[in-house]
């Protein structure tokens, strides 16, 4: 038998600032939570240690991406935030290819830049500082929504994915994750509770877990998992494979067939 290609199997590291996310120890705290300077000094640590399966999520959109990447079409990362999908898309892309990262934080995009500069020549890196419910997606092969649509007002969600669904070209891919709530209260709780304990693992004291969590109130809406699937298929995608599932994060693909 063939020996496998190893980068079949990458696991890499991320390139992440360690900075420590201390933001919600001090007082004021952001609230509500905007994607301001202080959040983007901290998000690498923030985001790794809030988002459980984070690294995952970011290794299998590579994966994946490489997979669907269609030569001559765009990959487009919505809320690309400090830019780390885009520059491990970069290391780990074999062909040239457009890399357009979309946020509407300039702050954010200000560390993505200072991240991508590392990155091999033969990638065109576009970022763009719009709202998602702006971006044209037209000739694109891959879209990424990596924990970005949870954010967006819940009346505004189905018409960016409308957008991504006639921007794809066919056989395009979009990967998407979010965070989800479960339509039965005790589940709700239990995952709640689990989540909790997650952050508390990870370094983060009661307080900041609450006032974090005040902070976001109407700022991250998550659907339930049968919400977020019936607005993909309403916006024509037919087929949705679930990645993975863990408390309250899904990671899903869905294809342009
Ligand atoms: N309407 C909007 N339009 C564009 N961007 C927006 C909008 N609203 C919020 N954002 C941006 O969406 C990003 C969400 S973070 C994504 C993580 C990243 N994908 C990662 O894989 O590391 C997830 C989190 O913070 O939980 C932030 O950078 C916002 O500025
Ligand atoms: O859902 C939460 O409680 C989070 O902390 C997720 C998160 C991660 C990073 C920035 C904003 C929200």
């Amino acid at each position: 038998m063939n020996s496998p290609n190893s980068s079949d199997f990458l696991h890499p590291e991320l390139f992440l600032d360690p900075t420590w996310d201390a933001l919600f120890e001090q007082s004021p705290y952001p609230k509500p939570f905007a994607f301001n300077e202080d959040v983007a000094r901290v998000f690498d640590n923030m985001v790794s240690r809030s988002i459980p399966l984070y690294r995952e999520a970011i290794a299998a959109a590579v994966h994946w991406t490489r997979a669907y990447y269609q030569p001559g079409t765009r990959i487009i990362d919505v809320g690309c935030s400090t830019g780390t999908l885009l520059e491990l898309l970069g290391r780990f892309l074999a062909e040239p290819a457009i890399l357009v990262g979309v946020d509407n934080a300039q702050a954010m995009l200000d560390k993505a830049q200072q991240k991508l500069n590392t990155l091999p020549a033969h990638h065109q890196v576009e970022l763009v500082c719009d709202r998602a419910e702006a971006v044209s997606f037209e000739n694109s092969s891959v879209v990424i929504l990596n924990y970005t649509l949870q954010f967006l007002p819940v009346h505004h969600r189905q018409q960016v994915l409308n957008a991504i669904y006639s921007g794809l070209v066919p056989g395009g891919l979009l990967f998407l994750s979010e965070k989800v709530k479960s339509p039965y209260p005790r589940f709700q709780e239990q995952l709640t509770r689990h989540y909790e304990a997650f952050k508390t693992r990870n370094g983060y004291a009661q307080t900041e877990i609450e006032r974090k969590k005040e902070a976001l109130e109407n700022v991250l809406v998550p659907l339930t998992e049968a919400q977020q699937i019936a607005m993909l298929h309403r916006a024509g995608f037919k087929q949705v494979e679930i990645l993975s599932k863990f408390h309250n994060f899904l990671t899903l693909v869905a294809e342009k067939t």
